[in-house]
């Protein structure tokens, strides 16, 4: 597929080039900006489906709105592609998500117009009614927009921004769009409850009679709104929730044709306060394969785009997938243990238990806090919870964690999928904060498995429970582990004993979970030792008064931030101990590391000159 003679796409730099554009050739324009996504990310991988999908809407939000002056906050912005491009970064599109390229995620530093940064969901209503609100204080003219897909609907952070602004009754625009899909399937009450508002076929009917006659005769619109309001309760199972919160609700309309989506925005314009425009859109829109499979096409690698076909698949297990056979493994012989995502079935490899056990292992949506909370009440009611979070979405349930598990002395396992560096979501995604974070709070056990084995030991011996609150599970995106290690037999590991690896003089290289191989490196070409901790929390204190006793100089690798981090625990066992050696950390420092290869960006943050530094110090 090549993209050729386009007629529009070159010509459009900005939003005012767009705005010269009939709604005849907004049309060719959608076209022709769909091929160029699908023929860029089929080269330079990306957030392919939902980006696909919200083409007419980001054509149709520029075309009526005056953005930056007017205010848009995409809710995690994967879907944000289209806005890109239309914003100025066609030229640089090819270099999406990579080193010292465009970020994959809307960022204020990019663009002035991207109004908020993003990458974790649920999060733009409250950002875009804290605008509108501003826009109010100030006495601006400005508008706020907050696009939220139905995934990022089922946050909770979602329903505080609602409320708020139900209340507010801010000038603020939340369009909700609906693919019916999340990363995998959606799930919840809300998903039947959106379903119910898209399908019900008479509402439907009666509803797009009473949009075209509101879009002609401004006169009438107060009383066929009151005939509307009727004819929702009338024919819909439940009232309107968005309704009920303050807002005013517009739709369900079709988000994939551009024309009525600027029509209907033309009119929200000029409407003000707080409402919603439902709208349902092809999530892959436009690429029959990714039409058809919303889940693989989410962010699909490299493909053909001529066939669709990808690459060929790995022969090897990732450590989410050898959690995935795990969890199943040791459910089949313990009763108690159940399985809970916060929306990433198929991200952690819950899928597997999912379809085996769909009666033990738990989808709750885009709920981290939410999720942490329901395992605690699970395992105060016996069972034995594993819930599978990424780290960096672990963050949105911090005090879930120590207030609902730690505190309550609740054995609960949280397996922190993603933890340390992820590549190319960059800052957003990097797993880096958890073991500071957490390592502080009481009745909490961090582990990191230096590989797979180690994983399969970890999360069984955690599965036996006998330990008071949270049993932390930390490992890395991918692996590639020969698939016999799911026929190596489980065994118990002595929570909070590390190991010695080799031998060594004069100095000790520790290491922490997948930090296990560039340790063996540094101490082999140092001559000096290597111990895994293996735990961040509890610290094996028989091995550090080892290392204290052997070695007069001592370095701990992380994959994580150095500030709090198992460096930090390691300094502060030595100092209460009076050591007087010499004591180094080498992880990542004090920023925000952005996208590039997980290799790359250890380059960037300069890990292997400190660490080669550090093993020459005599
Ligand atoms: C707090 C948080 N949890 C999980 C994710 C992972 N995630 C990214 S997109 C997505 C699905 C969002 O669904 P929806 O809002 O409907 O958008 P769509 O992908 O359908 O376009 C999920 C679960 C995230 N980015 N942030
Ligand atoms: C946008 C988002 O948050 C997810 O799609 C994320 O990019 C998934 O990351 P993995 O590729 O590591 O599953
Ligand atoms: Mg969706």
């Amino acid at each position: 597929m090549e993209i050729c003679d386009t007629k529009y796409l070159v010509k459009i730099d900005s939003p005012a080039d767009l705005k010269l554009l009939s709604l005849d050739e907004l049309k060719i324009y959608c076209r022709e900006l769909r091929d160029f996504l699908i023929d860029e990310l089929s080269k330079n991988p990306g957030h392919f489906g939902s980006s696909l999908g919200a083409v007419e809407l980001a054509v149709a939000i520029h075309y009526v709105y005056d953005i930056p002056e007017d205010k848009l906050v995409w809710d995690v912005g994967h879907q944000a592609y289209a806005h890109k491009i239309i914003t100025g970064r066609r030229d640089a599109f090819p270099t999406n998500r990579k080193l010292g390229g465009l970020s994959g995620f809307p960022k204020m530093s990019e663009s002035e117009y991207d109004s908020f940064g993003a990458g974790h969901a649920s999060t733009s209503i409250s950002a875009a009614l804290g605008m509108a609100v501003a826009a109010r204080l100030k006495k601006s003219r400005s508008k706020a927009i907050a696009v939220i897909g139905d995934g990022s609907m089922t946050g909770g952070l979602a329903f505080e921004g609602l409320n708020n602004a139900g209340a507010e009754k801010a000038d603020l625009l939340v369009i909700l769009n609906d693919n019916n899909h999340s990363i995998d399937p959606n799930v919840g009450a809300l998903k039947e409850y959106f379903l119910d508002l898209t399908t019900s076929r008479r509402y439907n009917r009666m509803k797009i009679h009473i949009w075209n006659l509101l879009g002609f005769s401004p006169r009438f619109r107060r009383f066929l709104q009151k005939i509307e309001h009727g004819a929702k309760s009338f024919f819909l199972h439940q009232s309107n929730v968005f309704e009920s919160l303050g807002f005013r609700y517009f739709g369900p309309t079709d988000g994939n044709d551009v024309v009525s989506l600027v029509r209907a925005l033309r009119d929200l314009r000029e409407i003000g306060g707080a409402k919603l425009l439902h709208i349902y859109t092809t999530k892959g829109k436009g690429y029959e394969p990714a039409e058809q499979n919303h889940t693989e096409w989410h962010a699909p690698g490299k493909f053909d785009p001529n066939t669709g076909e990808k690459g060929v698949a790995a022969q090897t297990l990732r450590y989410q997938d050898v959690f995935g056979y795990t969890i199943l493994e040791l459910a089949r012989t313990n009763e108690i243990i159940v399985g809970v995502t916060p929306a990433m079935p198929t991200g952690c490899s819950l899928n597997i238990m999912m379809e085996a056990m769909p009666e033990r292992a738990f989808d709750v949506g885009i709920a981290e806090g939410h999720a942490v909370t329901f395992a605690a009440g699970m395992a105060a009611a016996g069972l034995m919870p594993f819930c599978n979070i990424y780290s960096s979405f672990s963050q949105r349930s911090i005090d879930n964690i120590i207030h609902d598990v730690a505190l309550q002395g609740l054995e609960v396992v949280l397996c922190l999928d993603r933890a340390g560096l992820v590549g190319e979501d960059g800052a957003t995604h990097h797993g880096v904060f958890d073991i500071a974070l957490l390592r502080a709070v009481p009745n909490i056990i961090i582990a990191a498995p230096a590989d797979a084995v180690e994983l399969r030991n970890i999360m069984y011996t955690a599965s036996l429970g006998g330990y008071k609150g949270c049993f932390v599970i930390r490992y890395p995106r991918g692996g590639a582990f020969p698939k016999d290690v799911l026929n190596h037999e489980c065994s118990l590991v002595e929570i909070g004993r590390g190991r010695k690896i080799s031998g060594g003089e004069r100095v000790a290289i520790l290491s922490l979970g997948d930090m296990f191989e560039v340790a063996a490196q540094a101490a082999a070409s140092c001559g000096g030792a290597h111990y895994d901790l293996r735990f961040a929390k509890p610290l094996d204190s028989a091995l550090l008064d080892e290392v204290a006793a052997n070695y007069g100089q001592v370095i701990v690798c992380e994959n994580g931030v150095e500030a709090g981090g198992v460096g930090s625990a390691v300094l502060e066992y030595f100092a209460r101990k009076g050591y007087k050696g010499d004591v180094r950390v080498v992880g990542i420092g004090d920023e925000f590391v952005e996208q590039g290869s997980v290799s790359q960006l250890w380059e960037q943050v300069g890990f292997r000159e400190k660490l080669l530094k550090m093993t020459s110090l005599k």
